[in-house]
């Protein structure tokens, strides 16, 4: 490996007009030293923040968003509204003008409504792009640190590894197998190999190998890489001068509702132009006819369910947010609802990912090891008790040497957290607690080459030099036990010497040790004469299949504390929860076994799935509970199999590889601390914990908010079919309107904002995990909804009529009558609105303070309702007049009755609406 000299150290930044040679024309030590930045050490944290302000933050420019006056008027842009423009002009020019002015002042409620929800919802989505940022691991004054990569600067030094995504524009100065996808840059999706070496002036962008740019994916291999460009002047950045990154706010039930709306609206016009023209046949005022069409189209239309499903969506983001569960893609909002199987890791998922190694088993000794989590506090005690003796077992030894020095993890500050895999933690504190001291060990043997771990060769492998033999390297080798006994042909013991290996007795070992359900890696090392070049050497080694194997570390991954009853509230909400993982069937099925998962279903290997096909692959795969040994290819397998059997499949997913499955799966889940950059890209939804119970607690979500979908949907249909309807009904039939148009207006412009988008805020329902999840392809409109509009627009109108005309008798004015019509309406639609609060309770049962928005609405409505009929400015400008005590009793008394008839209805047919 042409290793970059390490003694240019730190230069300046050159001069900005010197000419300066391209970075792949540079040998690594120059681009460091052009970049004033050191190969050790990176950039100290004051100069990259100085940087930071000099070069800007490292984003592409958002393309410009339409500004609040263009939304603002987008408002208007409506067939709706442009037929209450008309009539708003036509009224003016015949003289109408308070008429006019409430046409127009309608219009004006609706726009500020459409905007402020739509604002919103906006607000909601980029406070979601926010959450969805991605983290770069630098080197910053000798130290790794984790910064958002917004933060990168020229000059910083990066560390890369399988699964990230590449942040800035980076000249690679350290290479281990590194192949990148860049298909993002150049459309080429066959992963590219990288390598570090000086390339001519004239390499094209597209060849340039030791180079790596924003926006591509390592798909394996460890680099690191200076960083040359950032933001816009990456090859990314010249590419797209801006993102365009605006998520549609579309998913299948508000495409199903745009249909739906847009079939209603068409069929409401018509009925309205029906109307009018019934009424100009009669012979009936022009002017009046024609308010009386528009009132009935803008009443009966359900112009506000768009907007409120949208609202609604951002809400249960919000709510998701809260719950640790970051939404990237809107459907997911929806489909968690509908969700039939969780595919779950188990690693950090259902498990904390806090390793500590419990035991250590050498060919002829056993030692465990106490304490706890990172802390090097505890020691090697043998099997009598006993302080284990380093000193004298070379196997111990040489196990504990393998496991700090072919390892990447790094702690973090206090050793609070680890940059890196907590397998590999876990093995750095059992050196530490050996008293070998990890730095120390990884200073004895410097590095040389390396195979880092890929999940699907389960093994690492890397070359170091030794201080006491200069003629030779040493291999250290970690993985899997059934992976590395293939590899081993010795097997060392205390005393230092070797024995052919007994690789049953080891596999039994490791069974039984798995069987406790810890998680086992068998450790191995060889020494090779330093003759050939590193990596060739540390291949043959590998391939020779003559390493010497010094025990296996045995560690403990508790099951997270909320896993058991997560899991338990999947299994009563008819939610299967499958656990997949990489690691041995032992020790998953124990893991599963305490979480619940087992018994209940068989437990699969990747052999066993390898070996079936067609419908009995799919029939095992919908009865096991417990894939183990899973390579990331089969899970894909997996989530088709489960789809083709009708389930929503959410799969969890972290690495590289995984990204075809997350994609693939309805809902693909990532993990937010532990998983790539190309996973979360993948992914409809990243845990900001990684907890398995945040995924049942955004599934609960998802319910909720489909619940107050269908809330809004069951309240909104009947009140707008009954307020344009009772205008239909009373000029198809010649009847005097027993309300105004404007009247109408009023109705539908107050109750739609203070009662019907307050069901947007609705808490969830009891037992909402107690139901089966929801079918996906149930139709908007089933025949009980149908019913149910029938019955309360039905209600409404008769009711209505009945009150006006029974006023009438009593010798109340037209302009009495008409307003006690009016809040006989009002009250229904108030009551109705109870009724539709909860799906499942009666409407008795409803708690009156559960939702405050719902109770505001309601105390503003009266409010309103008050206004309308008292307020002499009110009675003037919507022809209404005060009413007595006795007419008010009427109204409730009505609404009382309808509100007990929706009730029984409710009662009798349940909640299938
Ligand atoms: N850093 C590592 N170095 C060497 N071997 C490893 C390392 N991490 C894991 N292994 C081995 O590879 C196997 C598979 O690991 P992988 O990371 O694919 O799955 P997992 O973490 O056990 O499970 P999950 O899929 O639930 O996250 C492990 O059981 C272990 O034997």
């Amino acid at each position: 490996m042409d290793r970059p000299r390490k003694d240019a150290g730190p230069g300046t930044v050159a001069r900005a007009d010197a000419p300066r040679p391209a970075p792949h024309e540079l040998a690594p030590h120059e681009v460091v030293l052009i970049h004033g930045s050191d190969l050790d050490r990176g950039l100290d944290e004051h100069e990259a923040r100085d940087r930071l302000e000099r070069y800007g933050p490292n984003v592409l420019p958002r393309a410009d968003t339409a500004g609040w006056p263009v939304r603002w008027l987008r408002q208007f842009h409506h067939p709706l509204i442009y037929i209450l423009l008309a009539s708003a002009a036509i009224t003016l020019l015949l003289g109408d003008l308070v008429d006019s002015a409430v046409i127009l002042a309608v219009l004006l409620v609706n726009a500020v409504v459409g905007f402020v929800q739509e604002s919103r919802a906006e607000a909601a989505l980029d406070e979601l792009r926010a959450m969805a940022r991605t983290r770069a691991r630098v080197v910053r004054g000798g130290r790794v640190a984790e910064v958002p990569s917004e933060e990168l600067v020229p000059g910083d030094l990066v560390l890369l590894e399988a699964g990230d995504k590449v942040p800035a524009d980076l000249r690679l100065v350290r290479v281990a197998e590194l192949c990148a996808d860049e298909s993002a840059l150049t459309g080429e999706s066959v992963p590219v190999a990288k390598d570090e070496v000086v390339l001519p002036q004239a390499t094209p962008v597209t060849d340039r190998r030791n180079m790596v740019y924003s926006g591509t994916v390592i798909t394996s291999g460890t680099a690191t890489g200076i960083v040359v460009a950032t933001g816009a002047e990456t090859e990314l950045g010249r590419i797209h001068r801006f993102v365009t990154e605006a998520e549609p706010l579309a998913t299948p039930l508000t495409r199903k509702i745009a249909r739906f709306s847009a079939i209603l609206t068409a069929a409401i016009l018509a009925l309205s132009a029906l109307t009018f023209a019934v009424g100009m046949v009669r012979g009936e005022p022009v002017k009046e006819t024609f308010i009386a069409a528009v009132a009935l189209a803008v009443a009966a239309i359900p112009e506000g369910l768009p907007a409120v499903v949208t609202i609604t969506l951002a809400i249960g983001v919000s709510r998701m947010a809260a719950r640790r569960a970051v939404i990237r893609r809107l459907p997911a909002v929806e489909t968690l609802g509908s969700t039939t199987v969780i595919c779950t890791d188990k690693t950090g998922t259902l498990t904390e990912n806090r390793m500590t190694v419990r035991v250590i088993r050498t060919p002829d000794r056993t030692v465990t090891v106490t304490g706890a989590g990172y802390a090097p506090v505890g020691e090697l005690v043998d099997e009598d008790g006993r302080r284990a003796d380093l000193g004298e077992d070379a196997a111990l030894r040489w196990s504990l040497l393998a496991g700090a020095c072919c390892n990447d993890a790094a702690f973090l500050g206090d050793r609070a957290s680890v940059a890196g895999d907590p397998t590999e933690a876990a093995m750095l504190v059992a050196a530490d607690k050996a008293g070998l001291g990890h730095e120390h060990a990884r200073a004895r043997f410097p590095r040389i080459a390396e195979q880092p771990f890929r999940p699907e060769r389960r093994y690492m492998a890397t070359l170091h030099e030794t201080p006491d033999r200069p003629g030779e390297w040493i291999v250290f080798v970690k993985g899997a036990t059934e992976r590395l006994v293939r590899m081993c042909a010795w097997e060392m013991m205390a005393g230092g010497e070797c024995r052919p290996l007994d690789a049953g007795a080891a596999l039994r070992s490791a069974e039984e040790l798995a069987g406790q359900g810890l998680r086992v890696l068998a450790t191995a090392m060889c020494r090779v004469p330093a003759t050939a070049g590193p990596e060739e050497s540390l291949d043959a080694a590998l391939r020779a299949g003559t390493l010497v194997f010094t025990g296996m570390q045995a560690m403990l991954d508790p099951p997270r504390p909320g896993a058991v009853r997560a899991v338990r509230a999947c299994r009563d909400a008819g939610i299967s929860v499958k656990m997949i993982t990489g690691d041995h069937a032992t020790t998953a099925a124990a893991v599963a076994r305490r979480i619940g998962i087992l018994p209940g279903g068989d437990v699969l290997t990747g052999e066993d799935l390898a070996r079936l096909t067609g419908p009995e692959f799919s029939a095992a795969v919908e009865r096991a509970a417990v894939f183990a040994r899973v390579s990331p290819e089969q899970k894909l397998r997996l989530v088709v199999a489960l789809q083709e059997r009708r389930h929503v499949v959410a799969m969890t997913g972290d690495g590289v590889n995984d990204a075809p499955a997350l994609r693939r799966a309805d809902i693909g889940i990532a993990m937010g601390r532990s998983g790539t950059e190309v996973a979360k890209d993948a992914a409809d939804m990243v845990l900001t914990d990684d907890d398995f119970a945040s995924i049942e607690a955004a599934a609960e979500e998802g319910r909720g908010v489909f619940d107050n979908l269908t809330k809004f949907i069951v309240w909104t249909l009947p009140t707008n079919a009954g307020q344009g309807l009772v205008i239909l009904v009373a000029i198809l039939f010649g009847l005097t309107l027993p309300m105004l148009p404007l009247q109408i207006l009023w109705i539908n412009m107050i109750t739609a904002v203070t009662l019907g988008l307050t069901l947007a805020f609705e808490p969830k329902e009891p037992g909402i995990m107690r139901r089966p999840p929801r079918d996906p392809g149930r139709p908007l409109l089933t025949g009980a909804l149908v019913v149910r509009i029938l019955l309360v627009a039905g209600l409404m109108i008769a009711g209505a009529l009945w009150l006006f005309e029974w006023e009438l008798r009593r010798g109340a004015g037209l302009a009495e009558a008409r307003t006690a019509a009016v809040n006989l309406f009002v009250m229904v639609e108030l009551c109705y609105l109870f009724n539709c609060r909860s799906l499942t309770l009666p409407v008795w049962r409803v708690g009156l303070f559960s939702n405050r928005w719902s109770l505001a609405g309601v105390a503003a409505q009266i409010l309103a309702q008050l206004a309308l009929t008292y307020l002499p400015v009110m009675n003037r400008l919507f022809h209404t007049a005060p009413i007595g005590l006795d007419a008010w009793l009427r109204v409730l008394a009505l609404a009382g009755a309808a509100t007990l008839i929706v009730a029984v209805d409710k009662r009798l047919r349940g909640m299938h609406l």
